[in-house]
């Protein structure tokens, strides 16, 4: 760092407190709002699933890819500061944007709970999502690059330990956002209908990112601001090109050969830039293989939580739901993190053993590929127990449907007889149990729950099936003015067929009237069985990103720390395109062989990382720097000292001259 910090606390400038509290509530904001977006898209703009999930996802990947332009911005033009101060009035409105989309009430004009001007909540947020991902990819790379500005260049350690402490900011900012959101969004709201708090859930994150951008601008005297350094962006683009240029003019043999390709712009660039672009080219160089990493990383909200419905939630009398395994990462983040910091990489470094960023990262990436290892275990586990419980399912319904047959050939005329069409073969999608009833009476049967209607069923006919979550389900069965209730417990992807005998007799409870067949059994594969994935896909995570990001920082030189962040969360994106390409491309019949071949991608792209890590060595950019600003010092010194002998030696020329002119004079004169 080039200025003076004045505050300190134990070693640490006070400044940090402002940007990792800043952090902590905009990544609240951040993933609070997108943890029920996707629910926002299907349920209240009343989207089909393909168009949710695409929405979803091209906004997550802009949210990776606007980061390139928020550093450009930053160090070539506005500086860190300002451009997080304005990114993230950008950032605010747009959540402001989407809380004020979620209000049903400003179009709903007959009021009854649905708005009736469909288009205006699409556009407004779809305005809102365009600025959100301007606003949190835009100021991603500057408050990292930022924080780490605020330390001298003698405060390494205390850098790495911001980073950590960022990295835990991130992670408990979204654990709570993950937790609270979905709760203010299951809230009734509303001023003439009430209907699901969307509002709310996009309002508080909104309020978050205010509070983020009030609690940053308060800090605003006590950070170090480091000036922007002119359109280096375009310099640097210039610079390459004309390198690029110039060696090609000079193809030829006859020219001797020059160091480094970059070395071929010295006829018109400054040398500092020159060695600047060097050490920015060879951090990107590094980058090439790391988008494997997201593409593993990055389907734990996809294929896990996919893997995750097939299983059993049922934790004691705790129920976890299968999007909700994902806080599993941030919880561990939040404990691996110190443990890494202060046990583990210390005791390491007691066996003598240098880990250096490079190495950490390449074991990030072996314990990710391990992750996946495990996933494929659990994958098979649970392609086992669905074929025994598909074997049961076909012996055990056939004998059912055998008896069912002979209770209706001997209660029912041929034209009541209804024949069964759409038996469910496979396990209900989204851990859901598919539920149908069979009425065995001679009249018709009216089956309800809050959450479905199973409609009329004829005497002697099966319902339609329909999906219920899991848990505890109270049926209310009506016939004519009489009613009874029977409840059951339901787990995770089950499907029964509930028979109502003949006989029943409605009163107060049917209970024990009630007979059910299991046709498909509840998920039998524990969800816990997922820690073990979760686990080394986030010390892989801890040990890469972590890691990453700090060196991201001290690896770049200090007119583009920016650029070099935002070039790190591009991998983020390559990454997530990796995950479409792959999956569409392999489509491998087995989830567990797609988990193996992701698995051994990311093995073999660690070998290759780890060859290039091998010869890259690492530099103080900032000593760097200074050896050439001196140099241009030295040569102004000699500059000036050759200007002056130069002087001197004209001067002196002059007056010989005037001697000699002046004897002339004198000669002519005699
Ligand atoms: C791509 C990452 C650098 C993004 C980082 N994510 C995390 O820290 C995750 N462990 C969070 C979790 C909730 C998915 C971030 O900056 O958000």
């Amino acid at each position: 760092m080039a200025g003076t910090i004045n505050k300190e606390v134990c070693g640490y400038p006070l400044s940090i407190f402002f940007i990792v509290v800043n952090e902590f509530c905009e990544r609240f904001s951040y993933y609070g709002m997108r943890a029920v977006l996707v629910l926002y898209f299907k349920y209240f703009l009343r989207w089909d699933d393909d168009l949710a999930t695409s929405i979803y996802h091209t906004f997550v990947a802009l949210c990776y890819l606007t980061p390139i332009l928020g550093a450009i911005v930053a160090d070539s033009w506005l500086g860190k500061f300002k451009t997080i101060i304005y990114l993230s009035i950008v950032y605010a409105i747009g959540q402001v944007a989407m809380a004020v989309s979620a209000i049903h009430d400003i179009t709903d004009t007959d009021r009854d709970g649905t708005p009736d001007n469909m288009t205006f909540h699409v556009v407004l947020s779809m305005v809102g999502l365009f600025l959100i991902a301007l606003g949190t990819g835009g100021i991603k790379p500057c408050v990292a690059a930022f924080g780490g500005d605020q330390f001298s260049d003698h405060q390494d350690r205390q850098r790495r330990t911001f980073f950590s402490v960022f990295y835990l900011c991130i992670n408990g900012g979204s654990l709570l956002s993950t937790i609270i959101t979905p709760i203010l969004r299951a809230q009734d709201c509303g001023i003439h209908s009430q209907q699901k708090c969307y509002s709310l859930a996009f309002g508080v994150p909104a309020a978050l990112m205010l509070v983020a951008l009030v609690v940053f601008i308060v800090g605003s005297g006590m950070y170090y601001k480091a000036e922007p350094q002119g359109n280096i962006m375009l310099d640097v683009c210039k610079c390459i090109g004309f390198a690029i240029k110039n060696r090609y003019r000079h193809r030829s043999n006859q020219y001797p050969k020059r160091q480094h390709w970059m070395d071929w712009a010295e006829e018109k660039y400054d040398k500092l830039l020159i060695a600047q672009i060097k050490m920015v080219l060879k951090v990107l160089f590094l980058y090439i293989p790391l988008p494997m990493f997201w593409t593993l990383f990055d389907q734990k909200g996809s294929r896990w939580t996919l893997q995750a419905t097939t299983m059993n939630g049922y934790f004691g009398s705790l129920v976890i739901q299968p999007d909700q395994m994902q806080t599993v990462n941030p919880i561990l983040i939040l404990t691996l993190v110190p443990i890494m910091d202060s046990v583990i990489y210390p005791l390491i470094n007691k066996c003598g053993l240098n880990f250096t960023p490079l190495k950490r990262m390449t074991v990030g990436m072996l314990l990710a590929a391990i992750a996946f290892v495990c996933a494929a275990l659990v994958q098979i586990e649970i392609d086992v127990s669905r074929k025994q419980l598909l074997y049961l399912f076909i012996s055990s319904s056939h004998f059912y449907f055998f008896f069912l047959n002979l209770i209706f050939r001997k209660h029912c005329p041929p034209s009541h007889q209804h024949p069964r069409t759409d038996d469910i073969t496979s396990k209900p999608q989204e851990g859901n149990n598919a539920i149908r009833f069979v009425n065995g009476m001679k009249t018709a049967v009216n089956v309800s729950i809050p959450a479905a209607n199973f409609g009329l069923i004829e005497p002697f006919s099966y319902s339609n099936y329909s999906l219920i979550k899991n848990g505890k389900v109270t049926f209310t069965l009506w016939s004519g003015s009489q009613s009874c209730e029977y409840s059951t417990d339901f787990g995770f992807g089950s499907s029964y067929t509930f028979f109502i005998p003949s006989t029943l007799v409605f009163g107060p409870n049917c209970q024990e009237s009630i007979t059910a067949a299991e046709d498909i059994k509840p998920n039998s594969v524990h969800m816990a069985l997922q820690i073990p994935q979760y686990f080394f896909i986030t010390a892989g995570e801890v040990m890469f990103s972590v890691t990453g990001l700090e060196f991201s920082y001290s690896q770049a030189p200090s007119n583009m720390k920016a650029v070099l962040q935002a070039g790190w969360l591009f991998t983020v994106a390559i990454g997530n395109f990796i995950v479409l390409i792959v999956a569409e491309l392999a489509k491998l019949p087995k989830q567990w062989a797609e988990y193996v071949l992701f698995a051994s991608l990311l093995v073999a792209v660690c070998f290759i990382f780890s060859i290039m890590a091998y010869f890259y060595t690492y530099i103080d950019p900032a000593e760097i720097e200074a050896q050439f600003k001196k140099n241009v010092n030295e040569d102004d010194e000699d500059n000036k000292h050759k200007l002056q002998k130069t002087e001197v030696e004209m001067n002196k020329r002059d007056s010989i001259k005037c001697h000699d002119e002046d004897d002339k004079d004198k000669q002519t004169k005699m």
